[in-house]
């Protein structure tokens, strides 16, 4: 499989102390990457660092074999790279559809950006029967739609996905998984989960790497994570 974004020796940090030490990751393109970890092991700050948040302080990330020096964020958005942060973003003002526009509003095909928004509505049923609701009367899980939903609305490529069973039940934990594993058959979608929930992020993951102290200890396919019991106990707590 070849890989959609690389990083190569990213170091990285919030101030002088860097955060992720020389980390290399390659994300294969159409499979699902989780990347696991405990509590401030840096997982947060890779996605934000994959997305074009943070610059890293040395190394480089590459998209399609390009370099993303200098790149702005907006660009990637046009590369097809979606960021759904943890927190999930969704404009609690704003209504379900008017969240799920914003997702569409830099496309300049107006008529696919259309036909996207109606498939995220087949998609989400919830979000369809409550189009005209404020986002802050949506539910955890409804909110955690929107923010997919709006991320879907711009059709990437790329999905980077920050905890998005945080806080659900574990039914729609499990429905947002399984729709991520159609969304990867149907449209070759990449995804890269972050996730606190080690089970359910092996359950839907094509691969797994696993991060501690701001560096990558382990990748491997999820089977093999899983199966993993010395992996198990030091890295993933269960
Ligand atoms: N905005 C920030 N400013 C300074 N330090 C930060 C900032 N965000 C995170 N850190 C530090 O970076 C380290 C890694 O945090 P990060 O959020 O990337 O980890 P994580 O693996 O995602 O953990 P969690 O699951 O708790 O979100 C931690 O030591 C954290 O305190």
């Amino acid at each position: 499989m070849s890989a959609l974004l690389e990083a190569e020796q990213v170091t990285v940090g919030y101030g002088a102390a860097p955060v992720l030490h020389d980390v290399d990751l390659a994300v294969p393109a159409g499979a699902i990457t989780a990347v696991l970890g405990a509590n401030g092991a840096g997982k947060t700050t890779l996605l934000r660092t994959l997305s074009g948040l943070l610059r890293p302080a040395r190394g480089r990330i590459l998209l399609d074999g390009q370099d993303l020096r200098g790149v702005r964020v907006e660009e990637m958005v046009r590369r097809g790279v979606a960021h759904v942060p943890e927190g999930r973003g969704v404009v609690t003002e704003l209504t379900v559809d008017e969240n799920l526009r914003l997702g569409g509003l830099w496309r300049k095909d107006r008529a696919d950006a259309k036909r996207a928004l109606d498939e995220v509505y087949d998609l989400f049923e919830p979000l369809a029967r409550r189009r005209r609701f404020p986002g802050h009367q949506l539910s955890g899980g409804e909110r955690q739609m929107l923010a997919l939903g709006r991320a879907l609305v711009g059709r990437p490529r790329l999905l980077l996905l920050d905890e998005p069973s945080l806080g659900l039940a574990p039914k729609v934990t499990g429905q947002i998984m399984g729709l991520l594993r159609t969304l990867r058959d149907s449209t070759g979608l990449t995804v890269l989960l972050v996730e606190q929930n080690v089970r359910s992020a092996l359950s839907v993951a094509d691969t797994g790497v696993v991060m501690s102290l701001g560096r990558v200890v382990a990748g491997a396919d999820a089977a093999t994570l899983r199966e993993d019991e010395d992996m198990r106990h030091a890295y993933l707590g269960f």
